[in-house]
């Protein structure tokens, strides 16, 4: 274990080396102390959700691995959730899909209502933490040809408009019960695998249904709708209805939240750049902060440029007040406790890294042209002892030191997630 003492001196040292910068140390926490990021829910068992069908992953999500100790029931995944809040610093947010409700038996998913989460949100309200939601478009019979709002037979479209409004009531009580908006977001596969016929008839079913499900207004301070576009998926590998331009198009002219998952786009193509366009014509930005290996491949989030450039940007543009930052990763090969600590850990430091940036400094030489400087500035920057903040940080709030955490999760993991079998729990 690392020496208190010696984390408070390496952080007085670091403290005075960003003050020579004119970086206000203090101010840079301060800021990120009050930003909850909505850890995934879906991390914790491999997207399987809690219908009782044990039902394959579908739709183009796919999870690989087989770690033991995938969370079987909601009391497992909160008591995961528990484990992995206690290990990243500040107070976060839970980001819940529809098909994680406390069902005791067969409920469609038209049929979802509040009464099956009620348990999620007096839990939430029992670990002072607040909850976003999710429809569940995939992994469904009425999704097994790959269409859902889009779908061609009106009885199918009608199914999931359902399930949209059954949404959005559940996502507005969430809303009501925390006193702060829930964000519902809407993410559905439909697509074709080979070259459409027509483009345009799915989008305009896609468009028709989305209004249906929004034609209720909500109040905006218990819940707010997002919708996520996508490049390509698996099976909808020609085309996918909810492109990019298509949610842009929707949000602008629906008043819609716009969510960018940072694995929806071309593999060279970040969505960090998008942050500052997208923000000129869209109220609100949801983040999906993903990590894509060659494709959407929902790695687990680590230190990289793309992660730093998404906090840069948000802090640049002082938008921490219009961008809801989430998480979208789900590796079933390592310990899936320590995946959200990783992940969840790795995008609160790049934003503590961005808010120690001399904003003001570099912005300043750009009006004045002096690129020179601000590249010489901005390479200075990334050996700055920003670990030695950090360690500070997660001390100050009493959360695990560097790899301490670590020892934590295999603690867990020997009493708790090695007696899961692999089969469903009966409990
Ligand atoms: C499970 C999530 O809703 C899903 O990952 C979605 O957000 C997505 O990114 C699909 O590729
Ligand atoms: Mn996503």
């Amino acid at each position: 274990m690392t020496n208190p003492a010696n984390i408070e001196k390496a952080f007085l040292l670091a403290k005075e080396q960003y003050a020579s910068l004119g970086v206000d140390v203090d101010a840079a926490l301060e800021k990120i102390r009050s930003v909850a990021i909505s850890v995934h829910c879906w991390q914790g068992d491999d997207v399987a959700g809690f219908e009782g069908d044990e039902g394959a992953l579908g739709n183009g999500l796919a999870v690989t691995g087989n770690y033991p100790g995938r969370a079987r029931t909601a009391d497992e995944l909160k008591s995961d959730l528990e484990l992995a809040y206690s290990l990243i610093p500040g107070k976060h947010r839970l980001n819940l899909h529809a098909m994680y409700g406390d069902f005791n038996g067969p409920v469609d998913r038209d049929q979802i209502e509040v009464e099956h989460f009620q348990g999620w949100i007096d839990w939430a309200a029992s670990q002072e933490i607040s909850l976003d939601f999710n429809p569940s478009y995939f992994s469904h019979p009425k999704a097994a040809d790959g269409f859902t709002l889009a779908h061609a037979d009106e009885g199918i479209r009608q199914f999931w408009i359902d399930h949209g409004i059954a949404c959005r009531k559940i996502a507005a009580a969430m809303g009501k019960a925390q006193g702060n908006p829930c964000i519902n977001n809407f993410w559905v596969p439909d697509g074709y695998k080979d070259t459409p016929a027509s483009r345009k008839a799915p989008r305009e079913r896609l468009a028709a249904s989305l209004d249906a499900i929004f034609s209720e207004n909500l109040p905006a301070a218990h819940t707010l709708d997002a919708v996520e576009c996508k490049l390509f998926g698996i099976g909808s590998e020609s085309y996918v209805v909810g492109s990019h331009e298509f949610y842009m198009g929707y949000a602008i002219s629906r008043n819609k939240v716009l969510c960018l998952d940072a694995g929806h786009f071309h593999p060279t193509e970040g969505i960090s750049d998008k942050i500052s366009s997208v923000l000129m014509y869209v109220p609100e930005l949801l983040l999906h902060v993903s990590r894509g290996v060659r494709w959407d491949s929902d790695h687990v989030v680590t230190y990289s440029d793309e992660l730093q450039a998404i906090m840069q940007e948000i802090v640049r543009g002082d938008y921490l007040n219009r961008v809801h930052i989430g998480l979208d990763f789900f590796d079933a090969s390592i310990n899936r406790v320590a995946a959200w600590a990783i992940g969840t850990r790795n995008a609160l430091k790049a934003l503590l890294a961005a808010s120690l940036e001399p904003t003001e400094k570099l912005q300043q030489l750009e009006r004045d042209g002096d690129f020179t400087s601000r590249l010489a500035l901005m390479e200075e920057q990334k050996t700055m002892p920003l670990g030695a903040i950090w360690d500070h940080y997660c001390q100050s709030v009493g959360v695990p030191v560097g790899a301490e955490w670590l020892n934590k999760v295999q603690e867990y993991e020997k009493t708790t997630l090695s007696l899961r079998s692999s089969c469903s729990a009966t409990v």
